[in-house]
């Protein structure tokens, strides 16, 4: 039987969010339902509610997600009723070109649930980032639930589902940071001290954390920066060089995604260095003009990283793992609990730098 549910909606391009009555099928093939217990506000879901990423109105917003499968379709393997999991952005194919390859993180053929959550009145609902966890249930593929130690807290481990792993995997999978390097992370964020607490965890021993609020400085030294700069008062790539011994960092790291924070990064690193993008840029924005005999003098390598590019099913684990452990300190990227009615003022505290995030709990009849 269908259920008629709680879920946070955007209805329209700029337009408040709303919380309505929404319907959730019954899982059909390869799909899940998931009763959702905590799900983080991240940027990504105020860009959606803007129509900055797509005009598929109305959409279920919410995707940084943990909770408990409620039930499962016919031919589902991955997840059983009543696992304790993590949900994840999109379902990888394992047979196309990438897959293949070894990266399914670019996988060219994923999916998400086939069935749509409507309104009562029939109207279909796109879920963001084809998850739409701002809701007491959702349904997914069942290949974007990963399960995980259900003693874990849901409000912290849920933001692995997307900033934090974005963050932490910029550094660690993309940036490959090794023991001993140095690192710097533009942009302190949850996504930037993700990184930060990624490059701690990998052994990094210089790690300079820059942003233009001492609040976020602040806040990244807690994850783990040794160093930090507030480039509206200071250059950002003389302070880095100078913290570094004149050389650059090994790693630098853009959580901010704009022309002017990329051009940092680039000379900021050493020579052979790397450069991760992993803010994301608006599609209007050009690279700098940089030098190429800078490009080619310096070597190393200009990446950009989408995911951390992480396979959940590795690194979901693991991170519940440092966190379990106290070694990768979630809890510390959890400002504030609220509850599904509170969305929209979560937005206007991320908006105003108040926040690292909000984390949504969801209570409902469950
Ligand atoms: N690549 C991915 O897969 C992925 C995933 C999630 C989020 N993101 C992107 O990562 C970026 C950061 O996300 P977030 O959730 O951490 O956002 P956020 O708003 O929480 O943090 C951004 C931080 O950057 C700082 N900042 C702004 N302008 C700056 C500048 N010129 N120089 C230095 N610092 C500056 C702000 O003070 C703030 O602390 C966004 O672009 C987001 O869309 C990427
Ligand atoms: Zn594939
Ligand atoms: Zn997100």
């Amino acid at each position: 039987m269908p259920q008629t549910v709680k879920g946070v909606v955007a209805r329209e391009k700029g337009a408040p969010v709303e919380l309505v009555d929404i319907v959730v099928p019954d899982p059909g093939p390869g799909e899940a339902v998931v009763t959702v217990e905590a799900c983080g506000v991240c940027h990504t879901d105020l860009h959606y509610r803007e129509g900055g990423i797509s005009d598929d109105f109305p959409f279920l917003l919410g995707h940084e997600a943990a909770g408990t499968v409620e039930a499962v379709g016919e031919g589902v393997t991955e997840v059983a009723p009543g696992d304790f999991v993590i949900l994840n952005w999109r379902a990888v194919c394992g047979q196309c070109r990438a897959c293949a390859k070894g990266k399914p993180w670019y996988c060219f053929d994923t999916h998400n649930a086939d069935q749509k959550m409507t309104l009562t009145d029939g109207t279909e609902l796109s879920p963001a980032l084809g998850i739409g966890a701002f809701a007491e249930k959702t349904l997914v593929a069942a290949g974007q639930c990963t399960k995980v130690d259900p003693d874990a807290e849901a409000a912290a481990v849920g933001l692995l589902g997307c900033g934090v792993m974005a963050g932490f995997g910029a550094a660690v999978n993309t940036g490959q940071v090794d023991r001993g390097d140095s690192v710097a992370v533009i942009g302190c964020g949850g996504v930037g001290d993700a990184a930060i607490a990624g490059a701690r965890i990998a052994g990094a021993t210089t790690i300079i954390a820059v942003d233009v609020d001492d609040r976020k400085l602040e806040k990244a030294r807690e994850l783990g920066a040794t160093h930090t700069v507030n480039s509206a008062q200071d250059d950002a790539v003389e302070k880095i060089r100078e913290l570094t011994g004149g050389f650059g960092a090994d790693v630098v790291i853009d959580a901010v995604g704009r022309p002017e924070t990329y051009e940092q990064a680039f000379f900021a690193r050493d020579l052979a260095g790397t450069v991760v993008l992993v803010g994301v840029p608006t599609p209007e924005m050009k690279v700098p003009e940089l030098p190429l005999i800078e490009v080619f003098g310096r070597g190393g390598a200009l990446k950009s990283s989408w995911y951390g590019d992480c396979l959940p099913s590795r690194d979901f684990p693991m991170l519940v793992d440092l966190y379990r452990q106290g070694r990768f300190d979630l809890d510390a990227f959890v400002t504030e609990r609220i509850g599904l009615g509170d969305v929209e003022a979560a937005f206007e505290k991320m908006h105003g730098g108040d926040v690292l995030r909000s984390v949504v709990m969801i209570e409902g009849e469950q």
